[in-house]
C-alpha cells in the first residue's frame, strides 16, 4: 500500500485580510517545527487579497507551508471581470485551488459543468486541485449521500486524463457539517471517502486510487481530528474555523499527540 502523507489545509474562507494574513502565517511558521512538515503535510488556502503577502514570506523565509487558493476561474485569460486566472495563480507559486466548494456551489452557481472546467484549469496551470464534493442535509436524511457524492466526483473528473487525476486531493465536505459544530462521526467520514476512493479505482486504477488523498472537511477541531484520521481513507482535514485560530490549526496539524475521541 502506498504512503499518503496526510494533508492538513486551512481554508480561511473570506477572513483574514492582507496584514492579519502576516501575521497569521508568522504565528504558524514560528509554532511549526520540521518534526511537524515530516509527519503531515501543512497548507492555507487563503482570499485572493493575501496570495501576494503570504507567498513574499514563504518564499522570503523558506516556509514549508504550503499556501493556495479557494477557487481559481476556468478561463485563462480575458473579459471575464473579477475572475482570477491559473496563469496568475501558477506566477504567485500557488500550489492548491480549493475547487467545487459547497459555498461555491450554493453562492455562485457553480455546478458540474463550471467545477469540471476549474479542475482542469488548474491541471493546465500546474496547480492542484483540492476538490469537494459532499451531500446537503437533505440527501443525508434520505441515506442517498454516498451516490450523490459519487455522482459529484464523476461530474469533477470528467474527461480528466489519469496523468492528471493521481494528483489530485478530494476533500468530502458534507454541506451539513461545514460551520455548524455538527462534526461527521468517523465512521461517517470512512463511509465515504472509502467510497470515494473505490470509484477512483474504477475510473482510473487501484494504483491510482492509492494515492490520491481524501480529505474530510466540516466542523474538524484539535478534538475531532484523532479520530478522523484513525480512519484508513481519512487522509486529512480541510479546515475552516478552526484554521483562524493558529495555536488550535497547530494542535489539528499535531493530531497524533490528541486522544482519539
Ligand atoms: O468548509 C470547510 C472547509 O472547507 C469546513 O468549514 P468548518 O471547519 O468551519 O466547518
Amino acid at each position: 500500500m502506498t504512503e499518503r502523507l496526510p494533508l492538513m489545509a486551512g481554508n480561511w474562507k473570506m477572513n483574514l485580510n492582507h496584514l492579519e494574513a502576516i501575521q497569521h502565517t508568522q504565528k504558524l511558521a514560528f509554532a511549526l517545527a520540521d518534526k511537524d512538515y515530516e509527519a503531515v503535510e501543512v497548507a492555507v488556502m487563503v482570499p485572493f487579497t493575501d496570495l501576494r503577502s503570504v507567498q513574499t514570506l514563504v518564499d522570503g523565509d523558506k516556509l514549508k507551508i504550503k499556501y493556495g487558493s479557494q477557487d481559481v476561474s476556468q478561463h485563462d485569460s480575458g473579459a471575464y471581470t473579477g475572475e482570477i486566472s491559473g496563469p496568475m495563480l501558477s506566477k504567485l507559486k500557488c500550489a492548491y485551488a480549493v475547487i467545487g466548494h459547497s459555498e461555491r456551489r450554493q453562492y455562485h452557481g457553480e455546478n458540474e459543468e463550471i467545477v469540471n472546467a476549474k479542475v482542469k484549469a488548474a491541471y493546465r496551470n500546474g496547480i492542484t486541485p483540492i476538490l469537494c464534493i459532499g451531500e446537503p442535509l437533505e440527501i443525508r436524511k434520505a441515506g442517498t449521500h454516498v451516490a450523490y457524492t459519487l455522482a459529484q466526483l464523476d461530474g469533477a473528473l470528467a474527461d480528466v486524463p489519469a496523468s492528471d487525476a493521481e494528483s489530485i486531493v478530494v476533500a468530502y465536505e458534507p454541506v451539513w457539517a461545514i460551520g455548524t459544530g455538527e462534526v461527521a462521526t468517523p465512521e461517517d467520514a470512512q463511509e465515504v471517502c472509502g467510497a470515494i476512493r473505490g470509484r477512483l479505482a474504477e475510473l482510473y486504477d487501484a494504483e491510482l486510487a492509492e494515492k490520491v488523498r481524501v480529505l474530510y472537511g466540516g466542523s474538524v477541531k484539535s478534538s475531532s481530528a484523532a479520530g478522523l484520521m484513525a480512519k484508513p481513507d481519512v487522509d486529512g482535514a480541510l479546515i475552516g474555523g478552526a484554521s483562524l485560530d493558529a495555536d488550535e490549526f497547530v494542535k489539528i496539524v499535531r493530531y497524533r499527540e490528541q486522544a482519539v475521541g
